[in-house]
């Protein structure tokens, strides 16, 4: 293991910069505060003032809406006080590592989990573009954990080996930027006979892999050795199921041994499924990842580590060496702790319609974190120091054996008996009794998204992390492409984010204590996501509700307190969307933005909340459904045409379906009333409801496509609205 050091009279190898609007946002921020307190005073007004039981009602429930508002703004400043950028200065890493032998060992994990959601050909691409790092390979581990415990994934891997030693040569020689074959295939390349051949292999490749996939198992006419033979003998055993099954360990590539067709070294390449028994609990990711940290310690305990999902490949083969420009400078920031590339997708549509990109979430956030305690971890395209796996930096804490410590020293070959029994052991699903891992050590248990709440554990344990945000994305990710999936996704984050809430690790206490004030309230503000649904329900039905039954409780457009709503509208939304344009997107994509905003606050914020308290009480748990990504043919047309897809009959729907109705109604009964004194404001809100809902009309109504709305829903919520609007009636 080489050691990260600087020699002192370094060159400069990163540098960064306060943004300027800095000043601006906290100045900013100051005034709107003033117009919250404003606001609090005239619904203290209002609820003092209040002469029925209905309008106390009405009051009191507008005031819970607005107070969850501020309080998510307040905690969302916490990214506009000290935003900070960055820049490598790649050109200066020689200076520093003048030989091979110095650079520092990286072990890079990549998790998959099911074959048939998560297709082994893209995850051989991913392997493939890091394994192709301008980097020196014998300095690179690549391990693929395999939960899915599937053959198939194996087999896929296999086959890279071997299409690698013609692969990662092909791309240094010719200076190629998409370092997975699929993306540069996709590319429009410049073809030559040389491109042309290993496409072809490419393709054979790629054959091989997919008609084992049709098959559902390796046969042997697939099988090309004695060695490959054995590693699949496991699968024979008829007990061998993924939720049950030994764990499997295979050396595909060694670097000190395999060579690529020009002579030079490769990477190693391990396959790992860790052993899987239904009398312990596997921890889903955050268990695989541990599990990877102490294979991967045995084998070759690199000081940094990449954590990558399947489904990112990388994008700029000099990644590992920038990130080096941040390591090399630890001396002088001992603390730092990762490196957090942010999560950038290929394959969005033009205007994103279900916000998958996450700008905010992924690429403007961080900026703000960076200038505090640093961004939060998002479980992909992550560099971490390995130590801090182990306690804080000030309080190193012990594995429980030697071998699994950040400063031990492998020496022997990684296929050696030796070693292969010792990970076999580490790999064993009854490991961690009795031991630190997912505690103290290692990736932490307890929260579906183990990202963040990792994280969020190491910035309190003392550890600093920083944004790399380069202008050619370091990483490129698939997203979600049906609504449904985007939801399921973003609930599955809401469980775990509230895991984290109500844990004695909640960032409003805890945070606080350990990281300060503002760094905590950064995380505070995602720890709090869910609640959104509060503000963003009460106004998607109170507003239309009282509409319709003539009650005005907004001011009206001739009294000054309408300013006061008018401003406190504007100006977030406003500013909201500046912030967005200004990091390098469009007004449509803000637009899909903040309509899916409203969509989450009706479907994934309070199903995730039920989920997560249904959970609690020990009723039914989904546990971590993981995002498909395999594309449907007219699912991904309907997609690319920016074609919202609803077509399963999903309870998550009816909310979202019944606001959209009632909206409509109540917005078209204030256009044929003529006296709509008092009245502007609510029928503002229900037009600006309408607006948002265009797709929901037209799935409703005009498609028959399979991605329409199904019947059953809109029937319900049809039905749901009348409901409403008849209850609403007797109440006053
Ligand atoms: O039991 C499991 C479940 C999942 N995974 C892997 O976890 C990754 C993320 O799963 P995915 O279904 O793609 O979830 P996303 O919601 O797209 O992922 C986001 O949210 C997760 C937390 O919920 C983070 O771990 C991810 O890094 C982040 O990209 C994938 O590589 C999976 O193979 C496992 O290894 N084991
Ligand atoms: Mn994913």
């Amino acid at each position: 293991m080489a050691p990260i050091i600087n020699p002192a009279g370094k060159p400069k190898l990163h540098s960064q910069r306060k943004l300027r609007r800095t000043y601006f946002n906290r100045a900013f921020a100051a005034i709107y505060s003033l117009a919250i307190l404003a606001l609090v005073y005239h619904h203290a007004l209002a609820l003092i003032q209040s002469k029925s039981f209905l309008s106390f009602s009405i009051s009191i429930s507008m005031l819970i809406a607005d107070f969850v508002l501020a309080f998510m703004w307040t905690t969302a400043q916490s990214f506009r006080m000290n935003p900070t950028v960055r820049e490598v200065h790649l050109e200066n890493l020689e200076k520093v590592i003048t030989s091979k032998e110095n650079f520092p060992g990286l072990d890079i994990f990549i998790c998959t989990a099911d074959p048939y959601k998560e297709p082994p050909l893209s995850v051989v691409n991913t392997a493939l573009s890091v394994m192709a790092y301008d980097y020196p390979p014998e300095k690179i581990s690549v391990y693929v954990s395999d939960d899915g415990g599937s053959e198939l994934t194996l087999f896929a891997f296999m086959e890279a080996a071997k299409f690698g030693r013609s692969w990662l040569p092909f791309c240094k020689q010719n200076n190629i930027l998409d370092r997975s074959p699929d993306a540069y295939f996709k590319s429009n390349y410049s073809s030559s006979s040389e491109t042309q051949n290993i496409k072809e292999m490419y393709e054979k490749m790629r054959t091989k892999i997919e008609s084992v996939m049709e098959k559902g198992k390796v046969t042997d006419e697939y099988i090309t050795s004695g060695e490959e033979h054995e590693a699949f003998t496991i699968w024979k055993q008829g007990s061998f199921t993924r939720q049950q099954h030994p764990s499997v360990i295979q050396v595909l590539l060694e670097g000190s041994e395999d060579r690529d067709i020009e002579g030079n070294p490769m990477p190693n390449l391990i396959y790992m499924s860790r052993e899987k028994s239904k009398s312990y609990p596997h921890h889903f990711k955050a268990g695989a990842l541990n599990a990877l940290l102490r294979v991967s310690a045995v084998m070759t305990n690199a000081p940094i580590v990449l954590t990558l999902d399947c489904d990112m490949y990388s994008n700029d083969p000099q990644t590992a060496k920038k990130v080096l420009c941040y390591y090399m400078d630890l001396p002088d920031n001992p603390n730092l702790g990762y490196i957090q590339c942010p999560q950038i997708y290929h394959g969005l549509n033009k205007s994103d319609i279900y916000g998958s990109e996450y700008k905010p979430l992924f690429q403007m956030n961080p900026i703000g974190m960076d200038g505090l305690r640093g961004p939060n971890y998002v479980g992909t395209g992550c560099f971490f120091n390995r130590r801090v796996f182990f306690g804080g930096p000030s309080s190193f804490v012990q594995p429980e054996i030697a071998q699994l410590g950040p400063d031990s020293v492998v020496n022997m070959p990684i296929n050696g008996k030796e070693v292969m029994k010792l990970a076999d052991q580490v790999a064993a699903c009854n490991y961690e009794d009795q031991t630190n891992w997912g505690s103290k050590i290692g990736f932490k248990y307890g929260s579906l998204v183990e990202d963040y709440y990792t994280g969020f554990r190491l910035l309190c344990e003392g550890w600093h992390s920083i944004f790399h945000d380069p202008k050619r994305p370091a990483f490129l990710g698939d997203v979600p492409i049906s609504l449904y999936d985007a939801l399921g996704q973003n609930k599955r984050w809401c469980v775990g984010l509230l895991e984290v809430t109500f844990s004695k690790y909640s960032t409003i206490i805890y945070g606080v204590k350990s990281m300060g004030f503002l760094a905590a309230h950064s995380f505070t503000h995602y720890a709090f996501w869910p609640i959104w649904t509060i503000p963003i329900a009460t106004y998607a039905f109170l507003p239309s509700l009282a509409l319709l039954n003539g009650i005005s409780i907004f001011p009206k457009v001739s009294d000054p307190w309408f300013y006061l709503y008018a401003f406190l509208f504007l100006v977030a939304y406003g500013q909201e969307c500046v912030d967005f344009i200004i990091s390098g997107s469009t007004f449509e994509r803000w637009w899909n933005d903040q309509r899916m905003w409203l969509i989450r606050g009706l479907t994934s914020y309070p199903f995730g909340t039920l989920e997560y308290f249904n959970k609690v009480l020990g009723i039914a748990t989904k546990g971590f459904s993981l995002t498909s990504k395999v594309v449907d043919d007219e699912q991904g047309k309907r997609y690319d045409q920016g074609v919202f897809e609803f077509g399963v009959e999903s309870p998550m729907f009816v909310p979202l379906s019944t606001a959209a109705i009632l909206n409509l109604v109540a917005f078209l009964y204030g256009f044929l009333k003529i006296n709509l004194d008092g009245l502007f404001v609510q029928m503002f809100i229900a037009g600006f409801g309408v607006l948002n809902s265009i797709p929901i009309y037209e799935a409703m109504v005009l498609r028959s496509d399979k991605g329409r709305m199904p019947t059953k829903i809109t029937v319900i919520s049809a039905s749901l609205v009348v409901v409403l609007c008849v209850s609403s009636m007797f109440l006053h």
